[in-house]
């Protein structure tokens, strides 16, 4: 069976580990093979990922999933990697989402998307050490989701009620364990103050997008705790920001754990300009950076089924 999942945008300013939105800029793609065994045997291939099965976020999330329905088979799991890792494009979420999907189907588990996130979101600890949901929900159940609940956990869609792109800045860079790193960088304490301005930030976001606002949607794209507490990781990102706004973006937030920008348009913005200026902040920072224009897209899929 091949099953596929697109990339995502986790967080969008405030939201962090509760908003993730799915869009078609990258796919990762995997290929799962099932023979009838007596002992659960799990083998990985793939280029660019970890090939052993605790440091793989599908392998790990798929033997999570096998384990917790005492499923035993022997099973190949090929990944391709569409989406590229550690850019905060969700790309091991994405792996994880599509294996957990494939075995889902294949054992005939009857899971719906929303289930799945349980065993997709394990796959994040291979990766970062942490199972945040976000990534991977939107890359099961697609479009714009939040995650409700944690334990157990609860995601839910959001209706989507503006029509906008999504112009993804993405900087060729390398951080080692970039999404742990990351994670240490979020304060354990705030101050109640910056509570309420992230809080009304969500708030009107979401109000934004339900409502198909766009100037609910810019007030709310935006964050007081973690873009700045990570700031280090995407120095390019304030400039990145401010040329967006200018050209009239809807708005413009860090994509995951960075170090993408992601910036939202419309038919108001100025494109050209943002893409062009953007590019020239990152090369004044030192990055060679790429773009990709996306839009909003669905869940995981069967590609092909044998
Ligand atoms: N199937 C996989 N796909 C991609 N990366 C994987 C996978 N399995 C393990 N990894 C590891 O996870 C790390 C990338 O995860 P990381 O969380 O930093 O970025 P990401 O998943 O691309 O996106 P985000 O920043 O949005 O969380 C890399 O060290 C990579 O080797
Ligand atoms: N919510 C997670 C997403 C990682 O892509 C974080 O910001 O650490």
């Amino acid at each position: 069976m091949i099953v596929k999942a697109f990339s995502s945008s986790a967080n969008l300013g405030a939201g962090y580990d509760i908003l993730a939105l799915a869009h078609d800029a990258f796919e990762d793609t995997i290929e799962i093979y099932v023979q009838n065994s007596s002992e659960l045997d799990i083998k990985v291939e793939g280029n660019g990922v970890p090939l052993s099965i605790e440091k793989n976020s599908a392998s790990f999330a798929l033997l999570e999933l096998l384990r917790s329905y005492d499923i035993k088979a022997k099973i190949r799991l090929k990944i391709i990697k569409g989406i590229p890792a550690g850019l905060g494009l969700g790309s091991s979420g994405a792996s994880a989402a599509a294996a957990v999907y494939a075995a889902n189907e294949i054992f005939k588990l009857g899971l719906s998307r929303q289930e799945l996130v349980n065993f997709a979101m394990k796959g994040e600890i291979a990766s970062s050490g942490s199972p945040h949901p976000d990534n991977v929900a939107a890359s099961l159940v697609g479009g714009l989701v939040s995650v409700l609940n944690s334990n157990p956990v609860k995601v839910e869609q959001v209706p989507l009620n503006l029509e906008f792109q999504i112009i993804l800045i993405i900087p060729f860079v390398r951080i080692e364990a970039k999404t742990k790193k990351a994670r240490e960088m979020v304060p354990k304490q705030i101050d109640t103050s910056k509570y309420v301005t992230n809080a009304r930030y969500l708030s009107s976001l979401l109000l934004g997008f339900i409502k198909g606002d766009r100037e609910l949607v810019r007030l709310g794209l935006n964050d007081e705790i973690i873009e700045k507490a990570r700031e280090p990781l995407f120095p390019h990102y304030p400039k990145i920001k401010e040329i967006s706004l200018l050209y009239d973006a809807i708005g413009a937030c860090v994509s995951g754990a960075g170090p993408t920008i992601a910036i939202f348009v419309d038919s108001k913005s100025d494109k050209n300009k943002i893409l062009g200026e953007s590019l020239n902040v990152c090369k004044a920072y030192g990055y060679e950076c790429t773009y990709k224009i996306a839009k909003v897209s669905g869940g995981a899929w069967v590609e092909r089924r044998d």
